[in-house]
């Protein structure tokens, strides 16, 4: 029988054998005492295994409250558990209960996060993945060999839809590839969702045709799920291309229901990604995380930035964007989503340490407050990119670039 593993990171002041097993009974078929009918033919075909354990480090204080024992040090593991596929057949929100659940509040671990976790072959015959990922959004706007530039609109909140499609005219006039709206924006008092896509696919479709080139645009949908299809819809009916979920707000089966119907590409933006991420040790690192959206058929992942604006670490970030470009069991490659106070001066390291063109590199800030304007601000982008492709360091673009080279002044540290 097909199983599913997970690899946790872990901390405890008891045995790492006795733990683990805590865990793996809680997440199967135990509980706190053996209960009448947990037979050993019930508890074979249905507990949890513990795989494999790797003993790291001692430490003198725990990580998170938990279980103390007086005298005892904090062991961290590696830990690997797997659960047979009968547990759950194929159903996403179980399985996350699953892997995800309870076991964060075993009073056992003072530390407990989830690493990367495996799925079954068969998991392909019940799930799309992404439908457009890195190569069909790249191909929706016309990019290839380098990375598609974008922008966030900014002020995030506040501006009319005729503000904000003047500003999307400058932008995709400047030779933008993508315009998103923020998080924040879903429908203001002073800019209804359905207003500014009439207005924003107007722009954008009159470039189009004049000149071929299809700007994408990701509307933010996120809502309940019967106001997130009409939003779906409404983009359809005017001809736009992308729509953006807040991922962690909609939940799995709200963003995967959208992502189903597979017209849209679907831009997933992962604010809350710090409450999930940020300790050390608790919640989930980005490779289990991509992959959850991956099952649900996200196309577009936020990874944050080098040097971002935010608190995670450049590795991190580089080991995110590298995970999107592994390959997983269904669907296309995510397209990797660079963003978090971008402007242009960390696209040579990106490069540097990724050696891949296959990104969305956005820029709000970093174009929109260009000293030179908008335009120079998407120019700047782009030299950015064909200078670090070209292997140019970023005192070397800026004497190439002027647009470039007004950036530095104006953002770097
Ligand atoms: O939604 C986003 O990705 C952020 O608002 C990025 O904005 P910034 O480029 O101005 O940091
Ligand atoms: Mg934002």
């Amino acid at each position: 029988m097909e199983r599913i593993f997970a690899e946790y990171y872990i901390e405890t002041p008891y045995e790492v054998e006795q733990a683990a097993a805590v865990l793996a009974g809680e997440q199967s078929s135990g509980t706190f005492v053996s209960v009448p009918g947990e037979t050993a033919e019930l508890k074979q075909r249905f507990a949890a295994r513990v795989e494999h354990i790797e003993k790291l480090d001692l430490v003198d204080e725990p990580s998170i409250p938990g279980n103390t024992i007086p005298g005892k040090k904090y062991q961290r593991a590696k830990v690997q558990v797997s659960w047979s596929i009968e547990n759950f057949g194929y159903n996403l929100p179980v399985l996350i209960s699953t892997l995800q659940g309870n076991l964060y509040e075993i009073s056992q671990f003072t530390g407990l996060k989830l690493m990367d976790f495996e799925v079954p072959d068969s998991f392909k015959n019940h799930f799309k993945g992404p439908r457009f990922g890195i190569q069909g959004s790249k191909a929706s706007c016309g990019v290839d060999d380098r990375p598609m530039i974008g922008t966030i609109i900014k002020p995030s909140v506040g501006m009319s839809p005729e503000e904000t499609a003047a500003l999307v005219k400058t932008l995709i006039e400047a030779g933008i590839d993508f315009i998103k709206d923020d998080e924040l924006m879903g429908s203001t008092a002073n800019s209804l969702f359905e207003d500014r896509v009439n207005v924003i696919m107007k722009v954008i479709n009159e470039h189009a045709h004049k000149t071929g080139k299809k700007v994408m645009y990701a509307f933010n949908i996120t809502d309940e799920i019967d106001a997130m299809q009409r939003k779906y819809e409404h983009i359809q009916k005017n001809e736009g291309t992308c729509a953006m979920i807040s991922i962690n707000s909609t939940g799995l089966s709200g963003t995967k229901k959208i992502c189903d119907q597979g017209d849209l590409v679907i831009h997933g933006h992962r604010n809350g990604w710090g409450m999930l991420n940020r300790h050390p040790l608790l919640g989930i690192e980005f490779p289990a995380y991509q992959k959850i959206w991956r099952l649900a058929g996200v196309d577009q992942m936020h990874v944050n930035g080098i040097q971002n604006k935010f608190w995670e670490s450049d590795d991190s970030v580089v080991k995110s964007i590298q995970s999107c470009l592994k390959p997983f069991v269904c669907g296309n490659n995510p397209l990797p989503v660079v963003s978090s106070g971008q402007w242009g001066g960390q696209a040579p390291e990106t490069y540097r340490r990724t050696q891949t063109t296959d990104l969305l590199y956005m820029a709000g800030g970093g174009i929109l407050a260009h000293p030179m304007g908008a335009t120079a601000g998407v120019n700047a982008l782009q030299q950015a990119w064909k200078a670090s492709v070209d292997g140019l360091s970023v005192e070397e673009a800026a004497l190439q670039y002027p647009e470039f080279a007004a950036s530095v002044k104006k953002f770097s540290k």
